[in-house]
């Protein structure tokens, strides 16, 4: 087929790109100086003296996905100590943490105080309007080994790729998609997902859901012993003729066949749109676009819906006029055709923009934030899409929030560590690579 052709050389040309501009994190001098005025500590202090939040009571926990797994992370259920006290307004939140335990096993023996403002009447509030819609659970999906591994030049072996997510959910992550059922034709990288499936598929703690294009995908991914599915549309068409080889109402007809399929059989189904702040061939794409798509495969019977910012090209505003790339509007219209609580956000970080979307949309009342360990990824149908927001960064950031997630960030750093020495390249979580090298500073000097 003739778009096939041009669909490859395109892709050939996207992963040499990716490829030959890999990110080699930088940190700079003035943090790492920062750093170096203080006193030695491990990598475990380090997470959790510079990352580890305070609690900010008194905001909304309860969420209406019926597959959502806030409510098991109800205040009762953190096996955090919490303690506040009253303290008047005005004054700065101060948290102070005693630790014990070995180095990552920091969720399980690290013992936090927690400052919290209190009105007149006790009852706790945030004073800063920066942080006071901020929700305080928030749901990270993991994608590294689907969205991360998907577009590496070497084949991942499988043996790899079970014990990187054995790790991400061992690290405490609820949700971590393991594989495409994808035509291995299309995706070489991911033509084991049988094999992943079948070593993964009795993990207990998480959720493992695949991504499947079309039935047949996802008659071989519940043979696999999947329990959660996903498909993904696109609000721009070059970009679905690309990625799928339809166009976007075909693509709907195919989603609506598995989305009844899978719910004869009560497997939950996640929705994907890509391009929501952009397409790499078509540039702009409207949000009202975007809101289509995601209201039809929320009629469909999609749970939740994550919408892709596939190129990571989005501010969270964009005062150009006709300019694409704004988080800002694209949510708001997102949101008056469909729930916030149903949507999640997938920022990937080309222009190293992902943190302050994902600031900005949790401001607007996302609750569910996608991410990559170690900054995994790229789509291999996306012009120049490098790697999606980094997990531990985005943990380290929501950390510093308050914003409880219950991923350990030690092991998760540990995971991030173990994929990237696999594909022999540093990691791509800033927070990762300044926590990691503090400590070979310090051990240094021993
Ligand atoms: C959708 C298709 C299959 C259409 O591919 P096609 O070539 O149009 O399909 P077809 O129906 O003409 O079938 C062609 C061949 O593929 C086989 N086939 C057909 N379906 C399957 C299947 N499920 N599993 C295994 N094999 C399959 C089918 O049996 C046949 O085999 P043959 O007779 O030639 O031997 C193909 O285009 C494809 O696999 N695309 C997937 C591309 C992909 O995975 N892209 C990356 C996803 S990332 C993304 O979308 C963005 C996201 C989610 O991360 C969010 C964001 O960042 O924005």
């Amino acid at each position: 087929m003739q778009w096939n052709g041009v669909r490859r050389a395109h892709s050939l040309w996207c992963k040499s790109l990716t490829h030959s501009t890999h990110p080699c994190i930088p940190v700079s001098m003035s943090s790492l100086e920062a750093f170096d005025k203080l006193p030695s500590t491990s990598t475990k202090e380090r997470i959790q003296r510079f990352s580890s939040g305070a609690w900010i009571q008194g905001r909304d926990l309860s969420t209406s996905n019926s597959f959502n797994d806030d409510k098991s992370f109800g205040e009762d259920s953190i096996p955090w100590k919490r303690h506040s006290r009253k303290v008047s307004q005005g004054q700065l939140l101060l948290r102070n943490s005693t630790v014990s335990g070995t180095l990552w096993e920091s969720k399980h023996f690290q013992e936090h105080k927690y400052h919290t403002f209190r009105n007149d009447n006790g009852i706790p509030y945030s004073p800063n309007k920066v942080v006071r819609d901020i929700p305080k659970f928030v749901k990270i999906v993991e994608v590294g080994p689907r969205d991360g591994l998907q577009n590496e030049k070497n084949i991942v072996p499988t043996s790899v790729k079970v014990e990187l997510i054995q790790r991400l959910v061992s690290a405490g992550l609820p949700v971590v998609e393991a594989t495409s059922f994808v035509s291995p034709k299309w995706v070489p990288q991911l033509a084991d997902a049988k094999d992943v499936m079948d070593a993964v598929n009795t993990l207990d703690g998480a959720r493992l859901p695949v991504l499947t294009p079309n039935l047949k995908g996802f008659e071989a991914a519940v043979s696999a012993g999947a329990k959660e599915v996903a498909i993904f549309a696109s609000a721009s068409e070059s970009f679905s003729l690309s990625n799928i080889n339809c166009t976007i109402e075909e693509s709907l007809l195919r989603y609506r066949d598995v989305a009844t399929a899978a719910k004869e059989l009560s497997i939950p189904v996640r929705g994907y749109v890509s391009c929501v702040a952009g397409c790499p061939v078509e540039g702009a794409v409207p949000p009202s676009k975007v809101a289509h798509v995601v209201k039809e495969l929320y009629d469909m019977g999609c749970f939740e819906i994550s919408l892709g910012d596939t190129i990571g090209i989005g501010t969270p505003v964009s005062v150009l006029i006709n300019e694409s790339g704004s988080v800002v509007p694209m949510l708001e219209a997102v949101m008056a055709a469909v729930p916030a609580e149903k949507l999640a956000v997938h920022f990937h970080d080309t222009y190293g923009q992902a943190l302050a979307n994902i600031l900005v949309s949790l401001q607007m009342g996302i609750k569910i934030v996608d991410a990559s360990v170690a900054g995994l990824g790229g789509c291999p149908y996306a012009k120049g899409a490098s790697g999606n927001v980094a997990t531990e960064d985005v943990v380290y950031m929501l950390n510093g929030l308050g914003v409880q997630t219950n991923v350990d960030l030690g092991k998760l750093i540990a995971a991030g560590d173990f994929i990237s020495k696999h594909l022999s390249r540093p990691n791509g979580s800033k927070a990762s690579v300044a926590l990691n090298r503090r400590t070979t500073a310090v051990a240094s000097k021993i």
